[in-house]
């Protein structure tokens, strides 16, 4: 395996490259941007470890050009840990890894082997078959700008994050994006559904259980606290956790110390919590559904996500990148969507967010039999919804009446403002009541209340 090394410094240089060898790497050092991208232009690598600090180009613009020939080729930038936001824009641009100085060297041969095991051999990468789920795509849109720097601010404190938002709409792969961006990513990152712990199995998933703790039990088995040991715990829809496992975890949490099932041993652990849920937890902490004080030990950091209707302003982007994705994926060649298709997009309210328009790119880029996307690769759902749409036009603003069947979803962004208050004021303010005749959930409504900056 092949790495090129450039760093300006020589005694640093010499001393990783000495420590790559020892470990069985082949090494080029370069000094300079300059000089790395010769070597590059000339020889085949499996890895580049780049200094953000170089004489000529930086790092960072090392690495765009990197990206741009060399697409597939794994970067690691160095730099010290003062330089975090160069760190984060080092990930944005592409590169598989930061490593913050003084390296320890362990740490570094870990990322190097991680990243070339990701990656794969300079052959398996010419065939162009990987495909990078962990790019994040930030998009043009104000409310995404933003969420996007709460992501990099909070990622690198300890701090316990609740994401708030509509199901697909990229909670899960903020997660882990929070967890890439930590000082925890080497170490695993850990997703449970909490919908699916049941009150009875739910001590042994999270703790796990010494073999004899119950009928069954015929193992010792590590619990999902032990398995995140020193990275990051996601628990996704921890709104449906039950009420009794909800105690549990509190304890957790608060002491840091957890007990297998079946035996009282204390055992230390260290787990950072990503927490998300569709629902409106505040709410459910009023109904007594959801713990007063986990929600507060969860909610150290709340962002919100907001669903794909409200960022069409980055459609294109996603559009563009589920496309790539898919063409990798089923080994056709890129091609656009249709101007067509691109305006039933613009006009869809997308509830399954995310998730469904990269299902139906998928679905699209498979049928698809000409130079691009048309709506003959559509599925049959997506179209009758906007023929429906063509056919009944909206009432103008001035004529609408809250009626309790209304789905806010086909309205203009001032005539949903003006539903929202109409149907807040019409239910005294219970979110629940007010979001049920609006036909959308609890998290969308509490979204748009902040967009519009009700007063309620
Ligand atoms: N910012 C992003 N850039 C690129 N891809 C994204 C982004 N956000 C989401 N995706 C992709 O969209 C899909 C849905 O995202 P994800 O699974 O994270 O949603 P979710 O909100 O966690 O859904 P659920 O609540 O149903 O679990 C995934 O395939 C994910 O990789």
């Amino acid at each position: 395996m092949r790495i090129l090394v450039v760093d300006d410094d020589p005694a640093f240089n010499q001393l990783v490259s000495n420590y790559l060898q020892r470990q069985g790497f082949m090494i080029t050092s370069r000094h300079s941007s300059k000089g790395g991208l010769e070597e590059l232009s000339k020889d085949k690598f499996d890895l580049v470890l780049a200094d953000y600090k170089l004489p000529d180009l930086d790092g960072l613009a090392l690495i765009k050009k990197i990206k741009s020939s060399y697409a597939g080729l794994p970067v690691i930038l160095i730099t010290n840990y003062a330089d975090i936001r160069i760190a984060v824009d080092s990930i944005k641009l592409g590169a598989y890894e930061f490593v913050t100085k003084p390296v320890n060297p362990d740490e570094l041969l870990k990322v190097i082997k991680q990243a070339m095991a990701k990656s794969g051999t300079q052959e398996e990468r010419s065939l162009q078959k990987s495909i990078d789920s962990s790019e994040y795509i930030i998009g043009q849109n104000t409310h995404t700008n933003q969420l996007w720097k709460h992501v990099t601010m909070v990622a690198p404190t300890k701090m316990c994050v609740l994401m708030i938002g509509e199901s697909g709409t990229g909670k899960e792969h903020i997660a882990r994006t929070i967890h890439k961006l930590s000082r925890r990513n080497n170490s695993p990152f850990v997703a449970v559904d909490c919908g699916a712990l049941s009150v009875d199995l739910a001590g042994s998933e999270l703790f796990g259980h010494v073999k004899g703790a119950f009928t069954g039990a015929h193992i010792d088995k590590k619990g999902l606290f032990e398995e995140a040991h020193g990275g990051t715990l996601f628990l996704d829809e921890v709104g449906n956790l039950p009420y009794e496992v909800q105690v549990l975890l509190l304890r957790a949490i608060q002491e840091g110390i957890i007990k297998k099932v079946g035996n009282n041993q204390e055992i230390k652990v260290d787990v950072r919590l990503i927490a998300a849920t569709n629902e409106d937890l505040d709410s459910a902490t009023e109904e007594n559904t959801f713990r007063n004080d986990l929600y507060h030990r969860l909610n150290e950091f709340e962002l919100n996500v907001p669903p794909l209707k409200d960022r069409l302003d980055d459609l294109d982007e996603f559009c563009q990148f589920f496309i790539k994705q898919a063409c990798i994926e089923l080994e056709k060649t890129p091609l656009p969507i249709s101007t067509e298709v691109r305006d039933i997009f613009q006009t869809y309210h997308w509830p399954g967010n995310l998730r469904e328009l990269k299902n139906i790119i998928r679905r699209a880029v498979l049928l698809a039999t000409g130079d691009q996307i048309t709506i003959e690769s559509l599925p049959t759902g997506l179209m009758e919804d906007h023929r429906k749409k063509q056919a009944t036009p909206l009432a103008p603003a001035n004529d609408l009446v809250l009626q309790e069947e209304l789905n806010i979803k086909n309205h203009s962004q001032v005539q949903e403002k003006q539903l929202i208050e109409n149907a807040l004021e019409k239910y005294k303010y219970n979110k629940t009541k007010a979001a049920n005749a609006l036909s959308i959930d609890r998290s969308t409504l509490y979204y748009k209340i902040k967009q519009y900056s009700i007063d309620c």
